[in-house]
């Protein structure tokens, strides 16, 4: 199956939560990680995130730097990536940023369960992608953006994404900034949740580079799949 060369960027704590046991959003990391993270958004053709993130952080899934955007404008690209956001129900707000701020295309990613007259009311704000029965089929998804010339994809979380992504060995890389602040919570989400890889089962990983960066630490991994 053909699909996007995929990696994830996260920002979590050093007991590896992603945000408070509230889903609140919180700084990790610093200017210069959100600038790494710039820089990154800046060489992808799209952006990906789960509805969760959206509900909860209300991301515009921009690039902030007018340099990078102008590069972009040149080369004959939009100045945005195309913004991805995967919503099995349609819960994603008509008035959500990825909507109000920036350029080019959006996409949401829905179920066939998800309610008629909401998807209605998206497909005028976003093109829509259905695929899957009660919640969003990730590999046939991944099949339809490559077929829509996808090739660099950058998914910024959140933890059930993730884990609907790795565990599915659609995820090639993963950088991970780690902050110098505890979370805690059993109910806080952390960089992969979902069901977990069991005993015997787990997801290999081969460290590409590491390095300080403010008062944290930047990891970047290959993900080994089968
Ligand atoms: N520190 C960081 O780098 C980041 C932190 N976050 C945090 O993550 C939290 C949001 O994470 P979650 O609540 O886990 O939501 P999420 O952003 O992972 O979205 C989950 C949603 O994805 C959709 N989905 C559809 N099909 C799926 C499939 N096959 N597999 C998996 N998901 C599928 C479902 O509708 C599901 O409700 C927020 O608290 C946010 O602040 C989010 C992004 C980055
Ligand atoms: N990389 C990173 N570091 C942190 O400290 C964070 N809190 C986050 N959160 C994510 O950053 C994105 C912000 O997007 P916009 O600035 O609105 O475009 C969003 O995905 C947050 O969840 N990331």
């Amino acid at each position: 199956m053909n699909r996007p060369f995929t990696f994830i960027n996260s920002a979590m704590s050093a007991d590896g939560k992603i945000s408070t046991r509230e889903r609140k959003q919180v700084r990790i990391s610093g200017d210069i990680d959100f600038d790494r993270m710039d820089e990154l958004r800046a060489s992808s053709d799209a952006i990906m995130v789960g509805v969760g993130t959206v509900l909860a952080d209300d991301p515009s899934l921009t690039i902030k730097s007018q340099s990078r955007r102008d590069v972009r404008k040149s080369a004959g690209f939009d100045e945005d990536p195309i913004r991805i956001v995967v919503d099995s129900k349609a819960r994603t707000p008509l008035d959500a940023d990825i909507f109000k701020k920036g350029t080019g295309m959006r996409i949401v990613a829905v179920s066939i369960s998800a309610p008629k007259g909401k998807v209605d009311a998206l497909s005028e704000k976003a093109t829509i992608i259905t695929a899957g029965d009660e919640k969003v089929d990730l590999v046939l998804l991944m099949g339809q953006l490559s077929s829509m010339g996808i090739q660099r994809l950058m998914v910024e979380g959140g933890a059930t994404l993730n884990w609907g992504l790795l565990s599915n060995g659609l995820v090639d890389e993963v950088f991970s900034f780690i902050g110098n602040i505890f979370i805690g919570g059993n109910s806080s989400p952390t960089l992969v949740d979902g069901e977990g890889f069991i005993k015997g089962n787990l997801l290999p990983l081969e460290l590409i580079s590491s390095e300080t960066m403010e008062e944290g630490v930047l990891l970047k991994w290959k993900v080994l799949n089968k």
